[in-house]
C-alpha cells in the first residue's frame, strides 16, 4: 500500500479484501466476471456499478437477493473533480452503506439519487452528454477556423464561455428561461442564431438523440 493502492492478482483477491467493489466495465462483458465476483463476494460487500443498462434485478439474479447493489451512472468529467453522479440503490443497501460511497463519490463531483426506473433515461442527460458538448465544440471549431480563427485561441473562447454559462445556470439562482430570455434582443445576433437553428431543427435533433441514447442503454441490458 506504499503507493495508496495495492494490486491484486486475481478479481477473487481483490473482491475477497474489499469492503466496497466498484465495477466499472462494458455491459458486453459483463456477465463473463460474475461467477468470479458472487465466489468471492461476503455478506457485507457493497456492489457499486457503473455499467450501463445493467439493472439492480440482474445483480440480484446473479448475487443473490440479499447483495447489496448501488447502480450509479458516473461522467467523465469526474476526472477533473466535477463528475456528476446519479445512483440508486437496492434495498438491502443500508444509510451507512449508502453514505459510504456518497463520500467517496462526492470527492470528485455531485451525487444525486433518483429512482431506478430512470437509471437508463439519466444516461441520456449526464453519462453521455459530455459528448454531445465536444460534438457540438467540433462543429462550432470548424466553423470558427473556416471563418479564420486559430483553432486553439477560438476553443479557449468557446469553452470558457460555455464553462461560465454552466455556472450562471448553476449559481446565479435564474433559470434557464430568464437567462435565454437576457440574450433574445429583438433584432439581435442571438435570436437570428436561434431562429435559424431552430428552423432547421435543432430542438428535435437533441430530443430524437436523447431518445436514441435512452432506448440503446434499455437494449444494452438486455445483451
Ligand atoms: N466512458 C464514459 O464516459 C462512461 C462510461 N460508463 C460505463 O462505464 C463502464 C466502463 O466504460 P469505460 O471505462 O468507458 O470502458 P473502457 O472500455 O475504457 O474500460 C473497460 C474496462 O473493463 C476492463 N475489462 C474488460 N473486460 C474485463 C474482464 N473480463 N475482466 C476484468 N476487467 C475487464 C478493461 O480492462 P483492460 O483495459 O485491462 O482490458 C477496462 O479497464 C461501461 O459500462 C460504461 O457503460 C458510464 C458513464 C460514462
Ligand atoms: O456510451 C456508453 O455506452 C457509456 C454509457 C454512458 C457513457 N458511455
Amino acid at each position: 500500500m506504499e503507493r495508496g493502492y495495492t494490486v491484486f492478482k486475481s478479481i477473487d483477491d481483490l473482491v475477497k479484501r474489499a469492503s466496497v467493489v466498484v465495477v466499472a466495465i462494458t455491459p458486453q462483458v459483463i456477465d463473463s466476471i460474475m461467477h468470479q465476483i458472487r465466489n468471492a463476494l461476503s455478506a457485507e460487500t457493497v456492489f457499486l456499478s457503473l455499467t450501463a443498462g445493467i439493472d439492480i434485478k440482474w445483480y440480484q439474479e446473479r448475487l443473490g437477493k440479499s447483495c447489496k447493489v448501488i447502480r450509479c451512472m458516473p461522467t467523465i468529467t469526474a476526472q477533473v473533480g466535477l463528475g456528476a453522479f446519479a445512483v440508486s440503490r437496492a434495498e438491502t443497501v443500508s444509510d451507512n452503506d449508502y453514505k459510504e460511497v456518497e463520500r467517496f463519490l462526492s470527492s470528485c463531483g455531485i451525487v444525486e439519487e433518483i429512482p431506478e426506473s430512470l437509471m437508463c433515461e439519466v444516461v441520456s442527460i449526464n453519462g453521455s452528454a459530455p459528448a454531445y458538448f465536444y460534438h457540438m465544440t467540433r462543429v462550432i471549431l470548424e466553423e470558427a477556423v473556416y471563418m479564420g480563427f486559430n483553432e486553439s485561441s477560438a476553443l479557449r473562447l468557446f469553452a470558457q464561455t460555455m464553462k461560465g454559462s454552466a455556472e450562471m445556470l448553476l449559481n446565479s439562482g435564474m433559470s434557464v428561461e430568464i437567462l435565454e430570455d437576457k440574450l433574445r434582443l429583438q433584432g439581435g445576433t442571438t435570436l437570428t442564431a436561434l431562429d435559424k437553428m431552430d428552423a432547421l431543427g435543432f430542438d428535435c435533433c437533441l430530443k430524437e438523440g436523447v431518445k436514441a441514447c435512452v432506448s440503446r442503454c434499455k437494449e444494452l441490458g438486455k445483451l
